[in-house]
């Protein structure tokens, strides 16, 4: 279990997490989900005690992890893959960090064959591509077998092969109890991901709940209606209490249903081109609640 309480990170001219609390559940995969610039990298290593908080706490398993020795058996994490050696070989890195953290040395064959290296164990980093370079990331994550894994963007540069094995990895990794943490700034990316959704803007807190939870905030049903004669139909419609706005060459009408627009137009004699209901997606939810949050909008210094 991960808690942070009233976490609130300020550099000199800029507020990066403000206030935020919220709690990550073991048993879960757990998507980190915000705009650009919204904090998920600071809360990930104040987590990770790679850096103070201003204010607030940031607690793993009840316990602040800095204060926690050998360390890789306590959490996993990935932040950033490209933060190696270049010029040690996937097997001397993953043995190196074996050592220093306790953990027995055969763990390293089994987390490069786990991860997809294990043709490469012998090649040196610097040649590795980025997906390579996640996967050993991952793999360097799995190494202490943790009850608590953090993941900053993992999915970036891997192809979609690589991207549906560290889906299911995540999934087997939660089936076994543990608390999985993924950050991503897309939601497209969260959606067969993860089933749990923390979900920032500007450094604070907009959501934290179940995907489904948080799909229904965004579940608006509009129907699209195309007619050659627009105003008629959008003066018999408003009458009925529907609201009507332009969209593209139809009209996207709230607040009745298909069948109701059918009789109208009908009633009215006019023509109908189009009837469809459309229901909006899980990333219609995610840009209306941090509308105005990502950092390039934001036009102001926090
Ligand atoms: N060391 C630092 N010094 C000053 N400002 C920082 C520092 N680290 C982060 N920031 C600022 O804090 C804010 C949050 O950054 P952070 O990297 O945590 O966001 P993020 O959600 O991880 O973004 P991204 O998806 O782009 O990685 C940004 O405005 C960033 O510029």
């Amino acid at each position: 279990m991960i808690e942070t309480e009233e976490l609130t990170k300020r550099y000199s001219r800029t507020t990066a997490v403000n206030g935020l609390s919220f709690t990550v559940r073991p048993g879960h995969v757990t998507g980190f989900l915000g705009p650009n610039g919204a904090g998920k990298s600071t809360t990930l290593r104040i987590i990770l005690g790679l850096s103070d908080p201003t204010s607030g706490t940031a607690t793993v398993g009840g316990v602040p992890f800095r204060n926690r020795r050998r360390g890789l058996r306590h959490v996993g994490a990935l932040l950033d893959a490209g933060d190696v050696h270049g010029g040690r070989s996937a097997a001397a890195h993953l043995t190196a960090l074996a050592r220093s953290n306790g953990i027995p040395r055969r763990r390293v064959a089994e987390v490069l064959e786990e991860a997809g290296l294990a043709g490469v164990t012998g090649r040196r980093i610097a040649g590795f591509s980025l997906g390579m370079k996640q996967r050993l990331g991952i793999a360097a994550a799995l190494l202490g077998d943790p009850p608590v894994l953090l993941f900053d963007e993992p999915l970036n540069g891997l192809d979609p092969e690589g991207v549906t094995w560290v889906r299911g990895l995540f999934q087997r990794l939660a089936a076994q109890g543990r608390t999985v943490f993924v950050s991503s700034h897309l939601m497209s990316e969260m959606e067969n991901t993860a089933d749990q959704l923390v979900v920032i803007g500007r450094g604070e807190l907009i959501a934290a709940e179940s995907l489904a939870e948080f799909a229904a905030r965004g579940v608006r049903t509009a129907v699209a209606v195309r007619t050659p004669d627009p105003a008629a139909l959008t003066a018999a419609l408003a009458a009925e209490g529907a609201a009507v706005r332009p969209d593209g060459e139809a009209l996207a009408v709230t607040g009745l249903t298909a069948a109701r627009i059918g009789e109208l137009a009908l009633q009215q004699g006019v023509l109908l081109n189009e009837l469809t209901t459309r229901t909006s997606s899980l990333e219609e939810a995610f840009m209306q609640l941090t509308a105005g949050s990502a950092e390039h909008l934001a036009g102001e210094r926090r």
